[in-house]
């Protein structure tokens, strides 16, 4: 595993796992986060999909220096600047554009451009990047179709966030997988949940996926060898 440079990536890589939220409300950010680390679950990412986003990226920012701020969803330079301005720690997107990650690093930021293909891949590794999220992963075909694209590439140490699908039942399989950096998804933070203002019932779900992080962290089962 490579130790990436920029401290929040490093971070990421402790906490495993990003809690994706889609904000609907913004007095919502504080006790939504708060229920997350009350749960062990201190990477949060706040997608640029809802008008509160940044101002929620602010509010946490302020309120909970434990938790490692993402922005997601951010599409463009100038949205760079923002959430630079706003306090994330580090910045994803759904794809790989060359404009947004150079103003990332101008910023000293760190990004995770997202990727899908072989060629957007080497997009990214034009622009310096090595960490790379792999969006939208499940449909895209998943571990198998990502172990294969990674191939060529696993000489310079590219590391995935898969994002896309992950879900309680599929997690662990990521946790494991030696090209996986981190993993990501909104199973933490479901909408309804967020709505119902249900805190107890994210801080439950944070806590069952730090149990997850738990039993991928302990050896593997020896591998079953067939004696016939
Ligand atoms: O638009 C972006 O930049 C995103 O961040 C995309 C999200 O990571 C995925 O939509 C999460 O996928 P689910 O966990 O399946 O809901």
């Amino acid at each position: 595993m490579p130790t990436f440079p920029e401290p929040a990536f490093s971070k990421l890589r402790q906490s495993r796992i990003i809690a994706v939220v889609v904000l609907d409300h913004l007095p919502d950010a504080v006790p939504l986060a708060t229920a997350l680390l009350e749960g062990g679950i201190n990477c949060i990412e706040l997608t640029l999909r809802t008008p509160g986003a940044l101002k929620a990226i602010e509010l946490i920012n302020a309120y909970l220096p434990d938790m490692t701020i993402g922005a997601g969803t951010v599409l463009t330079p100038s949205q760079v600047e923002d959430v630079h301005r706003a306090g994330a720690d580090f910045a994803v997107a759904p794809g790989t554009n060359p404009r947004t990650i150079a103003a990332a690093r101008d910023l000293g930021l760190p990004f995770a451009p997202g990727i899908c293909t072989p060629t957007d891949i080497e997009i990214a590794l034009e622009s310096d990047c090595q960490l790379m999220k792999f969006f939208p992963c499940e449909a895209s075909g998943g571990l198998p179709y990502l172990r294969q694209i990674a191939a060529p590439f696993s000489h310079l140490g590219v590391k995935f966030l898969p994002l896309g699908g992950i879900n309680p039942t599929n997690a662990e399989t990521f946790l494991r997988e030696p090209l996986i950096h981190a993993i990501g998804g909104s199973w933490l933070a479901p909408r309804a949940l967020v709505a119902e203002q249900d805190w107890s019932g994210i801080t439950k779900l944070a806590r069952e996926a730090g149990q997850l992080i738990q039993k991928s962290r302990r050896q593997p089962e020896p591998e079953f060898t067939s004696c016939g």
